[in-house]
Parts: structure tokens; sequence; C-alpha cells
């Protein structure tokens, strides 16, 4: 089974939100790993079982982080919130740095993670 890795800064929150109902079938196909907020809102919102990690400012994105580091992610949809500074600005440097690193799909808006879900799901 694929494991993608799903976050969501709060001004997107709705956003991945709505992807992940439009996607819910596919998405039922795939181990969900999260940080905290983000898979909360999936579970709750979306009816998807998600393995939570901490919040993004609390070291979630260095635990999800650590996980492609490790090769254990297929695919990662990080929607950015690319209008508002973020105190852990550094941890999501990292996060996009590894996922490169380690030659993992990445997709920072909504219109590339529908084309990597896609991808993903059909290279099964
Ligand atoms: O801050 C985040 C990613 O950088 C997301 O964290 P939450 O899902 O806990 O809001």
């Amino acid at each position: 089974m694929k494991r993608i890795a799903l976050i969501a800064h709060d001004e997107k929150k709705s956003v991945m939100i709505e992807f992940a109902k439009k996607n819910r079938d596919l998405l039922r196909e795939c181990d969900l790993v999260a940080t905290g907020t983000t898979g909360k809102l999936i579970n709750e919102e979306v009816g998807l079982p998600v393995e939570r990690m901490e919040s993004g400012p609390l070291g979630g994105d260095q635990m999800i982080g650590a996980e492609i580091a490790k090769e254990r992610v297929d695919g990662v949809i990080f929607l950015r919130d690319p209008l508002t500074a973020q105190p852990h600005e550094p941890d999501i440097t990292a996060l996009l740095r590894v996922c490169d690193v380690h030659n993992t799909p990445l997709a920072t808006n909504v219109a590339t993670a529908d084309i990597i879900l896609h991808g993903i799901i059909e290279k099964e």
C-alpha cells in the first residue's frame, strides 16, 4: 500500500479538506500520515484514517521529514500558505529539501496534488 503524507497550513486547510473529499476513494487505498491538525481535520471531516504526527510548529514537519528520509513515504502533499510567515519556516524548508534529497514526489498546490495522487496510484 502506498503511503502519502498530507500537510496543510491554516489558510489552506479548507482546500486540503476539499481535495481529500474529492479524492476520498483514492486516498482510502493509501496509508495516510499527516501533521497534527491537518490529520485531525481529515479524519473528522472526511472520515479517513490518518496516522497523526505532532502539529507542524511543534515538530510535525520534522517527524514527516524523518519518515521521508527513511524512504517510508511515497508522496507528499504539502499545501503551504505562500502569503503568511510561519514561525517554523526552517522546518518547512527542511521538509521540502528532504523530498528532493530522496526524490520523493512533492506537491505544494492542489493542481499538482491531483497529478501526484493519480500518478502514485497508477504506478501500483
Ligand atoms: O504547520 C504545518 C506545516 O508546516 C501544519 O501543521 P498542522 O497540520 O498541525 O496545522
